[in-house]
């Protein structure tokens, strides 16, 4: 499947040896969340890269996936996938505001991580964003962490994120 366009006008990364990539998805609404790793796993592929794919039931869940699986030290990048539909509550604020922030401070801990988690008012807009051929949200986001791992490489990065294992979460 010919994925879509990624929106935004950078080259994607060339690698001499593939990144392995952890895809992360809740499928809260599943047909939406197919559509998103469909153009994520495209996009890892054309960059000559692997991934693994990984469910958590929300998209509050997938930072603190992510925050789990860095420690193993096994993945050059994280691609975060999801659907948030605003219902009737203020939960929709904490999901999309929460599950972003925590995405964010773990990239600010050096963490490659591309963030393909939508916020939609309807299905209808969840639909056309996660449409492989469509907005391709998913091989964005996936586009987004490919260029964080070549940047960490290009700069001569050793470690795998996080800078600590989990013998050292005791430290403090
Ligand atoms: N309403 C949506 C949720 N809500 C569930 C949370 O993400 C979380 O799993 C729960 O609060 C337990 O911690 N999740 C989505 O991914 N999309 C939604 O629209
Ligand atoms: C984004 C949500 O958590 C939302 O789907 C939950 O719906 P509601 O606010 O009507 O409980």
């Amino acid at each position: 499947m010919m994925a879509g366009p990624t929106h935004h006008a950078l080259a994607r990364p060339e690698f001499d040896d593939g990144p392995k990539i952890l895809i992360v998805v809740a499928p809260y609404y599943k047909d939406i969340a197919d559509g998103l790793v469909a153009g994520a796993m495209a996009e890892i592929e054309a960059a000559g890269g692997s991934y693994e794919v990984t469910e958590m039931p929300g998209a509050l869940e997938l930072p603190t996936a992510i925050g789990i699986a860095a420690r193993m030290g096994e993945y050059d990048g994280f691609v975060a996938l999801g659907c948030v539909i605003r219902g009737e509550t203020t939960h929709y604020d904490t999901v999309c505001n929460d599950s972003s922030r925590g995405l964010t401070l773990l990239g600010l801990q050096g963490l490659c991580i591309g963030n393909g988690i939508l916020t939609v008012e309807n299905y209808e807009q969840a639909a056309v964003r996660a449409d492989p051929d469509g907005q391709n949200k998913g091989g964005g986001a996936a586009a987004a962490a490919l260029h964080l791992v070549a940047l960490s490489r290009r700069l001569g990065r050793k470690d795998k994120g996080l800078g600590f294992t989990a013998d050292r979460l005791g430290e403090g």
